[in-house]
């Protein structure tokens, strides 16, 4: 659906040339939720605007939908722009327009007819849940609501791709989870392909199914959302991981956690995502009644693909031998276990 080779966009400034999109090769299948994770400056914004066409690369091609960006003009720039959607940080609604006519507008410039009109904006405001709330004016609503406003203008005229520019960084926590899930609905029900830029890595764990981290114009790693988490490379990549499995920067190693319960062994059992993987304590428990297991340091969580992180476990039993036969339970359960101190 999208493929970007080698694609550069350089600023004149004061100072000098600036590389804001430096050398970016980007391959994503339609129906993928594809998230892009940088700080700022990194050049996140300049890329979603080379995406849409609000920009013109100064070397480099863009295909959306077998269209090349860098050549399309006029009329048929007009329908690209038709085909990738955008929704906003702070939502860019019509403040004197309702919500019904926010969600028409975009319906109004594509001169759709005006029963075909009245009848996508009904199915619209059911699909993104704003029922009973089509005659309110945007201040009237929650910031949930103008994001969901925003989508379903977004998604008016069918298009192919959403890009999403931190579309969540405004809102709180619960509801940037309601507005990520209805995104994931949308692509399951609809097939649409989307982008999403963000500087929150809960965001990609929550909904990407793959990820690409910038930094200076670069992408820097990329891969399955599952195995940047479980094997983060580069250190910014490691930082953002940490947003997510350990906020608070709290953890404590293995030989403080030994020292805590000096008897038995601690071991880190890995979770990689695959459904059923959070059987795995209950069935271990039952299989060793006699034994203590506790959970002494975790972190766990939950993506698209399954279950992902990691949990410290502290197996009070001094008995090697039975030990022994627990490590052998997992291992036939195929898990992947480290002894990390007995
Ligand atoms: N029109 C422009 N002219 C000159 N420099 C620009 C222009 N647009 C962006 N830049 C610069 O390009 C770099 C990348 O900016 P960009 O907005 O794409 O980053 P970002 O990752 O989206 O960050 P933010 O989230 O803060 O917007 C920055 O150094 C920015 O100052």
């Amino acid at each position: 659906m999208i493929q970007i080779e080698k694609l550069k966009k350089v600023f004149k400034t004061t100072q000098g040339s600036l590389h804001a999109v430096d050398g970016v090769n980007l391959k994503v299948d339609e129906g993928t939720i594809f998230g892009i994770i940088g700080y700022s400056g990194a050049g996140k914004s300049t890329l979603i605007r080379l995406l849409n066409g609000l920009e013109r690369p100064t070397s480099g091609d863009i295909f959306v939908a077998g269209r090349n960006m860098r050549k399309v003009q006029g009329d048929e720039l007009r329908k690209a722009r038709q085909e990738i959607s955008m929704i906003f940080q702070h939502f860019n609604l019509l403040w004197s327009r309702t919500v019904r006519e926010n969600i028409l507008f975009p319906l109004e410039v594509a001169k759709v007819r005006t029963d075909e009109k009245e009848k996508r904006v009904s199915e619209l405001i059911k699909l993104v849940g704003l029922d009973g709330r089509e005659d309110a004016y945007p201040s009237q609503l929650s910031g949930g609501q103008k994001q969901r406003v925003g989508i379903a203008r977004a998604l008016a005229n069918n298009p192919k791709v959403l890009l999403c520019d931190e579309a969540t960084s405004a809102l709180d926590p619960k509801t940037t989870d309601s507005i990520l899930e209805l995104l994931t609905d949308i692509n399951e029900k609809l097939g649409l392909t989307i982008i999403l830029i963000t500087h929150e890595m809960h965001v990609i764990h929550k909904i990407c199914d793959q990820v690409a981290v910038m930094e200076e114009g670069k992408f820097v790693e990329q891969g399955n959302v599952i195995e940047v988490f479980q094997q983060p490379k580069k250190d910014i990549t490691k930082h953002f991981v940490k947003q997510v499995m350990d906020p608070g920067g709290t953890s404590s190693t293995p030989e403080e956690l030994a020292a805590l319960h000096p008897k038995g062994a601690i071991v880190r059992i890995d979770y990689v995502g695959k459904d059923g993987e959070g059987q795995l304590l209950p069935l271990l428990i039952r299989a060793y009644p006699e034994v203590d297991i506790s959970i002494v340091q975790g972190n766990i969580a939950k993506a698209e693909e399954g279950t992902y992180g990691h949990l410290l476990l502290h197996i009070a039993e001094d008995n090697e031998d039975t030990r022994n036969d627990m490590y052998s339970f997992l291992s036939e359960k195929h898990v992947q276990f480290e002894v990390m101190q007995s």
